[in-house]
């Protein structure tokens, strides 16, 4: 068996097609919608992911508001970026690159953000609207781990999914969206404090793998036919390290590879933020 390929990059282009229609909408109504970003420093990683979703919005006719700062950005300068995000009528939805450089105060800037201007669902009042069942923009990489699910018909009403990984931005949000009665999954989050991980996984219909360890999981831990999600991302000399081992996609059902699964699905569901923010406004 070979799995089949769950293309993040192919759907990515899918849903900049069917964001076309909603922008061009919102132009005409005199209410173009904005994404702005805020860099802080030199980290090539960081660079790239800002380049490319500047690169999507072109695509999509959304503007673009860039905020480069530079690595010795004081606390202060990062802040005022954000208010003037706050304050420009142009810019609908916005985003603070992370990790920002050490010193800087991650929780206090994403504090700072105007929630209705949320384009990531990180602002404390979202994630609490998201553990709460109310309506809020959601995180970019979970919603787009579930929207990929959903288009190639992956089930998830009643799904074992296993997560391994319970950062702020991956894992433990994606924990609140599968288990919503709208996916009706029941999830295993697993860290490094999980005592049998291969068990763990065997058992799982669903496998996302957001450890950053590369290759952590491997053919022999998972069920013949399950899904298997690459988003660990570990950079090593020859480019990206995803934490799914190469051969299992010869037992998997479903494999969304690393580059090209969910990487692209997180910036569709960035535009798709950005979109749903300027509808609302
Ligand atoms: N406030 C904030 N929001 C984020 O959403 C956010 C962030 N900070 N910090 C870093 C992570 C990571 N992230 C990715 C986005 C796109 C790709 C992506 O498009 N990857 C391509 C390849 C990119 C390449 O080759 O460098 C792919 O997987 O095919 C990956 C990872 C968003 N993040
Ligand atoms: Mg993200």
């Amino acid at each position: 068996m070979t799995a089949t390929i769950l293309d993040g990059k192919a759907t990515l282009a899918t849903i900049i097609s069917e964001l076309g229609e909603r922008v061009a909408k919102l132009a005409a109504a005199g209410r173009p919608p904005g994404l702005g970003t805020v860099l802080v420093g030199e980290d090539p990683g960081s660079q790239s992911y800002v380049r490319a979703k500047h690169r999507d919005c072109a695509k999509v006719g959304i503007e673009s508001i860039r905020r480069d700062l530079p690595s010795d950005a004081t606390q202060a300068d990062v802040e005022r970026a954000v208010d003037e995000l706050n304050a420009d009528p142009a810019c609908t939805g916005y985003i603070v690159q992370l990790p920002l450089p050490k010193g800087l105060d991650a929780n206090a800037v994403l504090e700072r953000i105007d929630p209705d201007k949320d384009a990531d669902g990180l602002h404390p009042t979202n994630l609490g609207r998201l553990v709460l069942g109310e309506t809020a923009p959601l995180p970019c990489t979970p919603r787009g781990i579930v929207e990929l699910l959903r288009r190639y018909e992956v089930p998830l009403d009643g799904a074992k999914v296993t997560v391994l990984g319970r950062g702020i931005t991956v894992g433990r949000p994606l924990g609140l969206l599968l288990t919503r009665r709208s996916e009706n999954a029941t999830v295993t989050l697993c860290h490094t404090g999980t005592r049998d991980l291969a068990a763990e996984v065997r058992a799982a219909d669903v496998v996302v793998a957001a450890a950053g360890v590369p290759g952590i999981v491997t053919a022999d831990m998972v069920k013949p036919g399950a899904a298997v999600l690459d988003v660990g991302v570990s950079r090593g000399p020859d480019g990206i390290l995803g934490d799914v081992a190469e051969d299992v996609r010869e037992v998997a059902g479903f494999v969304a590879p690393n580059p090209g699964g969910v990487g692209p699905m997180t910036r569709a569901m960035l535009l798709t933020n950005v979109v749903e923010r300027a509808e609302r406004a």
